[in-house]
C-alpha cells in the first residue's frame, strides 16, 4: 500500500495549479443519466472518486470517451471527458459500488426522473458520521416517488413520472439538493425547493442542467426553482476549480511560510475561509491568474472557527485549519457542525506534539511552537492531507499511511507540493 514520506521544514514557493472539483464534477456525471445524448465535461480531475464513478456510471450504461487533450492534460492533470447514457441497461446500483463512495447514491434522482424506477444500495463514503438520506427520500416522496426500504436498498417508483412540488429542506443538504434538482428537471411542473444548499457546486450543477436544456433558477440562493421538461439534450461544461484544494494548499502555504499562486483559483468560492487566513496572518491576493498566498516572517496567530453550509467556513477545510492552528502562537477553538463525528485527525495530529483537547464538538487547540514527524494514519480524506499539512511544518520524517484517502480527492498532491519545494515522496508497497 503507498504511502506519503515527507521532511518538514521548507517553505512553499512557486505556482500550484489548482484542479477541478472532485465535489462538483460528481454529480455533474451523474447528470448525464438524464439525457440519451452526450455530455461532455472539461476539468475532470483525474481521482479515484471519478474513475469509480464511471464505473458506477457503466454498469447502469453510461459510456464514456477521454477528448480533447490540453497542454495541462499531457501530464495527468484534469481531462475532458463525455458521458452517453444512450440507453439505462440497468436502474439497480448494487452495494459492491456504492458502499465505496458516497455521492454515488446520488444516481437515484436521474434514475427515477428518467426511467421511473431505482434500486439503489445505501451508501458508503467517508467515516465523519452517521450521514442519513432521509432528506433525499423525503424530497422524493415530495415529488411523488413510492419509497421503500428492503435488504439495505431504496426502492424508488413513480410510475407516471414525478411532479413537481414545494419542498422544504428541514436541515441543509448538499447532496439532497443536487438530486431534487436533477430529479426535478424531468418532473411534470415546477418544483420550489427551499433552504436549499448555496455551494458553488451546486450553482455548476444547475448552468450545466441549464445547458442541457433545463430549467432551473435560483442556484446558488437558498431558494431554487426548477420548471420540468419534457427532456434534456447533451450539453458542453466545466467544472468549477476546487475551493477545497484550493483551500487545503492556502493554509499549507500558511503553515510553512512563503509564496505560491494557485493557478485557476477563484476567491468567490471560498471567502469564509480566506478571511480566516487573513486573519491569521497570511496574505491572500486576487489576480488574473489565480490566488496568491504569502507568509513571510511573522508567525501564525490562532483565530476561532465554526464550519457552516456555504457561504460559510466548510467543514471540508476544518481539519487543515486544525493542521494549521497547531502551530499558531496561543489558543484556538474549532466548533464542527456539520458532521458529529470529524475530529478523526486529533489523535494523529497528537503524535506530531499538537495539544488539543475535545469538549463536545470542539477542538481547543494549543499551538506549539515545534511539531516532530512521527508515521500517521487517517480514516478520511481532508483528515489524511491535514498531517500533510503538519507534515510540511514538523521536523524531521512524517509518513501517511492510507494514502488512498488523498487520492480519491487531491491530484498529484505530491507532485504538486514538491514542485513548489517541499519534500515529499510517494513510497510504493
Ligand atoms: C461528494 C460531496 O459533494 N461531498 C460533500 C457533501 O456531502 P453530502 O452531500 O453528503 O453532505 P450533506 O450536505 O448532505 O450533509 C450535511 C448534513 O446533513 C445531514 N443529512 C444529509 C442528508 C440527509 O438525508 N440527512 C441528513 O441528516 C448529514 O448527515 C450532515 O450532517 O457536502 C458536505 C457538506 O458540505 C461535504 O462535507 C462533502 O464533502
Ligand atoms: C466528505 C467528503 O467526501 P464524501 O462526501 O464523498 O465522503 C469530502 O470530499 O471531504
Amino acid at each position: 500500500m503507498d504511502r506519503i514520506r515527507l521532511i518538514g521544514g521548507n517553505p512553499l514557493n512557486g505556482t500550484i495549479p489548482i484542479s477541478g472539483a472532485k465535489n462538483a464534477a460528481l454529480p455533474l456525471m451523474i447528470a448525464s443519466l438524464l439525457t440519451d445524448d452526450t455530455l461532455t465535461l472539461d476539468n475532470v480531475p483525474h481521482l479515484a472518486d471519478v474513475e469509480q464513478l464511471i464505473r458506477i456510471l457503466g454498469n447502469h450504461g453510461v459510456d464514456y470517451a477521454v477528448s480533447g487533450r490540453r497542454e495541462k492534460q499531457a501530464e495527468g492533470y484534469s481531462r475532458t471527458v463525455s458521458f452517453t447514457a444512450r440507453n439505462v441497461v440497468s436502474t439497480t446500483a448494487p452495494y459492491e459500488l456504492v458502499s465505496k463512495m458516497r455521492a454515488s447514491f446520488w444516481v437515484i434522482g436521474p434514475l427515477l426522473a428518467r426511467c421511473r424506477e431505482a434500486r439503489v444500495s445505501l451508501p458508503g463514503g467517508c467515516a465523519i458520521g452517521t450521514r442519513p438520506v432521509d432528506l433525499f427520500l423525503e424530497g422524493l416522496q415530495t415529488l411523488g416517488a413510492t419509497i421503500d426500504v428492503d435488504g439495505g436498498y431504496i426502492n424508488a417508483s413513480a410510475p407516471e413520472g414525478l411532479m413537481g412540488n414545494r419542498y422544504v429542506f428541514p436541515k441543509v443538504s448538499v447532496g439532497a439538493t443536487h438530486v431534487l434538482m436533477m430529479a426535478a428537471s424531468l418532473a411534470k411542473g415546477t418544483t420550489v425547493l427551499e433552504n436549499a444548499a448555496r455551494e458553488p457546486e451546486v450553482v455548476n450543477l444547475a448552468d450545466c442542467l441549464n445547458a442541457m436544456g433545463a430549467r432551473v433558477s435560483g442556484a446558488g440562493t437558498t431558494t431554487i426553482t426548477i420548471e420540468g421538461v419534457e427532456s434534456l439534450h447533451g450539453a458542453r461544461h466545466a467544472v468549477i476549480p476546487d475551493r477545497i484544494e484550493t483551500g487545503t494548499y492556502a493554509m499549507a502555504v500558511a503553515m510553512t511560510g512563503g509564496d505560491v499562486l494557485l493557478e485557476g483559483a477563484r476567491a468567490e468560492y471560498l471567502q469564509a475561509a480566506l478571511d480566516v487566513l487573513g486573519s491569521t496572518g497570511a496574505t491572500i491576493s486576487s489576480e488574473s491568474a489565480g490566488l496568491r498566498i504569502k507568509r513571510n516572517g511573522n508567525g501564525i496567530l490562532p483565530v476561532d472557527i465554526t464550519t457552516e453550509p456555504f457561504p460559510g467556513f466548510p467543514t471540508d477545510l476544518q481539519a487543515q485549519f486544525m493542521g494549521l492552528m497547531t502551530m499558531a502562537a496561543g489558543r484556538s477553538r474549532i466548533t464542527e457542525t456539520i458532521f458529529e463525528n470529524r475530529f478523526m485527525h486529533v489523535q494523529e495530529l497528537a503524535r506530531l506534539g499538537a495539544q488539543i483537547s475535545l469538549s463536545g464538538q470542539t477542538a481547543i487547540v494549543d499551538g506549539v511552537s515545534k511539531l516532530r514527524g512521527a508515521p500517521v494514519m487517517a480514516t478520511d480524506l481532508r483528515a489524511s492531507v491535514s498531517l500533510v499539512i503538519a507534515g510540511l511544518a514538523a521536523e524531521g520524517e512524517t509518513v501517511v499511511n492510507r494514502v488512498y484517502h488523498l487520492d480519491r480527492g487531491f491530484e498529484r498532491l505530491e507532485e504538486k507540493l514538491s514542485r513548489c519545494g517541499a519534500q515529499i515522496e510517494r513510497v510504493s508497497g
